[in-house]
């Protein structure tokens, strides 16, 4: 069977004319599915790049990028908008509407799945908040939740449907180590569940113990580590 995420050879540029940088290096890395990733390196190195390519953020210029079967270099912005459809994403800034409940942001993400009525949407965003421990603050605010709890609730919104691969980029920089290892240790448990595969970027040393893999950039070169 195809790993979820089969990359070779990648090479990733910014800029153009003079000013083009290569970021990325012949970049070769296969993902299995429900495999959890954890990609560690300094700062600049090209991490976030990597993620956002893979999560169809941005284009592929070079080289083979196949996520769960599409080739997504020079994949069209429609293939692309497709592939961030089916994909979940944690980032550091957990990125929720403040001015919408828990329960709001959550459901948000299955509207985009038009084969849900609305009281499947209501009945799963409930069931998956009160998974996270947040049963009682369904109709909160996201402003009025403290950061570990607005975290949870973004890992419930990026696994509510249930998708094939979740891309997490420093999802605990803005926590406490405690809050930290809680939020990593529910998305390895529900992902565990869901049979998900997890690529996750970090600087956070305490929290490597729950990838079943780690790989290593360095300078734009992926080096694996174990
Ligand atoms: N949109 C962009 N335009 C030009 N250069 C960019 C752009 N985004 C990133 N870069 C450059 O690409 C390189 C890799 O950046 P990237 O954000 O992928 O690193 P990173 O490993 O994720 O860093 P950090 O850990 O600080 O987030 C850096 O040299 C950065 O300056």
């Amino acid at each position: 069977m195809e790993p979820v995420v089969l990359i070779k050879h990648l090479n990733h540029y910014f800029g153009s004319g003079q000013l083009r940088k290569q970021v990325l290096f012949d970049i070769n890395l296969e993902i299995n599915a429900g495999e959890i990733i954890i990609m560690t390196g300094p700062s600049g190195s090209g991490k976030t790049t990597l993620l956002t390519l893979i999560g169809g953020l941005r284009s592929a210029i070079s080289g083979t990028l196949r996520v769960l079967g599409h080739e997504l270099r020079d994949a069209s912005p429609k293939q692309l908008t497709q592939v961030r459809r089916s994909n979940g994403y944690i980032f550091q800034a957990h990125n929720l509407h403040g001015s919408l409940t828990a329960l709001q942001n959550v459901k948000m993400s299955l509207e985009v799945h038009k084969n849900l009525s609305v009281s499947q949407m209501q009945t799963r965003s409930q069931e998956i908040l009160e998974t996270v421990g947040l049963g009682s603050r369904l109709n909160y605010y996201s402003n009025d939740l403290s950061g570990g709890q607005k975290q949870r609730v973004a890992i419930a919104r990026a696994l509510v449907s249930h998708p094939k691969i979740v891309l997490a980029d420093e999802p605990t920089a803005a926590l406490d180590s405690k809050s930290g290892r809680d939020v990593v240790s529910l998305m390895q448990k529900l992902a565990k569940e869901q049979g998900c595969t997890i690529l996750l970027v970090t600087h956070d040393n305490r929290i490597l113990d729950i990838a079943d893999r780690i790989v290593d950039m360095q300078d734009g070169n992926l080096v694996t580590t174990s």
